[in-house]
């Protein structure tokens, strides 16, 4: 596998009152076409910076990023995002959304019949089909999400960048659109990096996962090269040893190794002292 996007010593400051906010620091990190990235990390560290910077909302500071030898400064819908809450317009039936983002990145490429090939296409492979006609507010939670992912998918981008994208979903629906993605991407090689907090869902679905240190001035802490076969089986995993060795090796850099910043402030709170107490 060739390398296809690089994150390249990307550092990023935001301003802030009390002057320029380092929140990440040498973020250092190589894609190969076709691969599955998961970033993963206590909440506040850094992951939805990365891949605003990968989208082009936002510009790094220091480095930069490389898709296909080019750098990139802005959004394009060579980079589809999938956000934890779809995102769809009220007003548009499943295929209208869809029909929407096709239009604006195949316009004068395909004709209006190849279009609705295309759409109906993209709905089927998230098994849309039955609902193709139903509006946002008609259809259900996990429903939105995977007309949001055949929308993403139907613009064909180089790589598909996913924020949460199950994380508002009960265990059950995510577990279904867990394995669809996973269907999906073993059929399309879409290059992926998604954003998530449930190890199992890292462990599920990536190649590699990309575990961040606590911020500020957030960096890769540790990759991790998920060597299972696929196609994966959740059922079959759950007793295999070697499933169990990755997912083990997540929790212990988060749990062990990158305590959870909240309760680190947490100890490092003074201790209150009553009136007339010593400290
Ligand atoms: N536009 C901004 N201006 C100032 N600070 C920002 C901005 N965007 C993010 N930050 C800060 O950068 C750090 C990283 O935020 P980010 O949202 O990327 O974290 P995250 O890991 O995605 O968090 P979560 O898991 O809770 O979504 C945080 O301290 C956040 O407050």
């Amino acid at each position: 596998m060739s390398q296809y996007l690089e994150i390249d010593h990307v550092s990023i400051d935001f301003p802030t009152k009390n002057g320029p906010f380092r929140a990440l620091n040498g973020v250092d990190l190589k894609i190969a076409k076709g691969e599955f990235v998961s970033l993963i990390g206590h909440s506040g560290c850094g992951k939805s910076t990365v891949l605003n910077i990968v989208a082009g909302l936002y510009n790094a500071t220091e480095g930069g990023v490389v898709l296909e030898g080019k750098e990139v400064y802005q959004p394009g819908p060579d980079r589809a995002v999938v956000f934890q809450n779809h995102s769809l317009l009220p007003w548009l039936t499943a295929y209208q959304n869809v029909e929407l983002a096709v239009k604006e990145v195949f316009k004068g490429q395909k004709s209006k019949a190849e279009m609705k090939d295309w759409i109906e296409h993209n709905l089927e492979l998230v098994h849309m089909s039955h609902a193709l006609h139903k509006r946002p507010d008609e259809i259900s939670g996990g429903m939105k999400q995977r007309v949001g992912i055949a929308r993403a998918l139907a613009m064909q981008p180089k790589v598909l960048l996913m924020d949460e994208p199950f994380g508002a979903l009960d265990a059950l629906t995510r577990a279904h659109l867990q394995d669809s993605l996973m269907e999906i991407q073993q059929e399309l090689n879409n290059t992926v990096i998604m954003i998530t907090h449930d190890v199992d869902e890292a462990v599920l679905l990536s190649d590699k996962i990309v575990m961040m240190t606590n911020g500020p001035a957030a960096t890769i802490g540790e990759v991790l090269d998920v060597k299972l076969e696929r196609p994966r089986d959740r059922v079959a995993l759950a007793d295999d040893q070697e499933y169990n060795h990755y997912r083990s090796q997540v929790l212990k850099f988060l749990y062990e190794r990158q305590r959870n910043p909240a309760q680190a402030t947490e100890k490092a709170k003074p201790k209150l002292v009553k009136s007339g107490e010593a400290a």
